[in-house]
């Protein structure tokens, strides 16, 4: 039997401190969802609802799927100069004519709540973050909420993306953990997650992480989040694995609303350091 990792009450906590802090300062956040992915629309409407639960603006653009990259990149330069606009998220995945990186480079770094310009990645993978993204820095609450010892820790992290694999290994490691990191290529998979005191799955393929695929014991934090026959789905088969992890995050109800907690503080963050008010 584990510990079921709750992010939604820890989550919850976060935004009543943030909540605090919206009452003495107006923060501002937007973000730019382009095309009419579903599980975007939700993931948006999401932080929406959570920036305006603790008194945050929050403004959502909304594009046509053929928008235009020079429409884009021109919204960007105008929220770049709006002193008002904090931080400036642009929904990941963005419809294939457009360049991804290109656009994320664009970008204020210091409007940047994602951390996927290379300016604030550089400083974060240097040991002096800014700011942490969203995803990993939300983990590491959840851990810490629930007293896991991390120091010494033998982590593995299964996924290599800018968002959330690479960040987290980067993090682990800063928080004194032994860290691997899997990726497609990785040959026998298991004998790497097996090895895991704590295992963090972020690969987007619903189920790929069973029973005979940790150490009994392990922590298992499950990133993914697929839809599924209109479900949202885990990368790990919860039921199989939980009665033998030591503790486990659930879908939904783990790290996506830690995710979005971990936004919001991030756009207080930059606020603060743009602003220069004592944080
Ligand atoms: N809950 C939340 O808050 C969030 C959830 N997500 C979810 O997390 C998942 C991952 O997202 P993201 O990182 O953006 O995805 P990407 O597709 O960008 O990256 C997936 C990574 O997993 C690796 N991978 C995929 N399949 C396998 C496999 N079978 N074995 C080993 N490695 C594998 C890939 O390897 P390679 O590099 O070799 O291709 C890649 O590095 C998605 O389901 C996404 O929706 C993402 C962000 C936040
Ligand atoms: N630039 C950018 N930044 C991101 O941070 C980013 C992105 N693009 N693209 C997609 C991924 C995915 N992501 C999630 C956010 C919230 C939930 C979330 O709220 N999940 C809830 C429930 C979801 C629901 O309502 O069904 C839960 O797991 O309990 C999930 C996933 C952020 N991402």
């Amino acid at each position: 039997m584990a510990i079921i990792l709750d992010g939604k009450t820890i989550a919850k906590k976060l935004e009543a401190e943030l909540a605090a802090y919206s009452r003495i300062r107006e923060i501002r956040l937007d973000v730019i969802l382009v095309g009419d992915n579903l599980a975007s629309a939700t993931y948006v409407r999401n932080k929406h609802r959570a920036a305006e639960r603790v008194g945050m603006q929050s403004v959502i653009h909304t594009l046509p799927v053929h928008t235009k990259s020079e429409e884009i990149e021109q919204l960007i330069e105008e929220l770049n100069s709006n002193e008002e606009v904090d931080g400036i998220l642009l929904q990941l995945p963005l419809p294939e004519q457009l360049n991804s990186e290109k656009l994320l480079d664009s970008i204020h770094p210091m409007k940047d709540v994602d951390v996927f310009h290379p300016e604030n990645a550089g400083l974060a993978y240097l040991g002096r973050p800014r700011i942490w993204p969203c995803t990993p820095s939300g983990i590491l609450r959840l851990l810490h909420e629930h007293e896991i010892d991390i120091v010494g820790k033998h982590a593995v992290v299964v996924g290599r993306s800018n968002i959330v694999g690479k960040p987290m290994a980067a993090l682990l490691q800063h928080a004194n953990a032994t860290v691997t990191v899997c990726h497609r290529m990785t040959k026998r998979l298991q004998d790497f997650t097996r090895q895991a005191d704590i295992l963090v799955v972020a690969a987007g393929s619903p189920g790929l992480i069973g029973k005979d695929d940790i150490k009994p014991g392990a922590v298992v934090i499950d990133v993914g989040s697929e839809f599924v026959n209109g479900k949202l789905t885990g990368d790990v088969r919860f039921a199989e694995v939980e009665p033998i992890a030591s503790a486990i995050t659930p879908v939904p109800g783990g790290v996506g609303p830690l995710t979005i907690a971990s936004l919001l503080s991030n756009t207080v963050r930059l606020a603060s350091l743009r602003r220069g008010w004592a944080n």
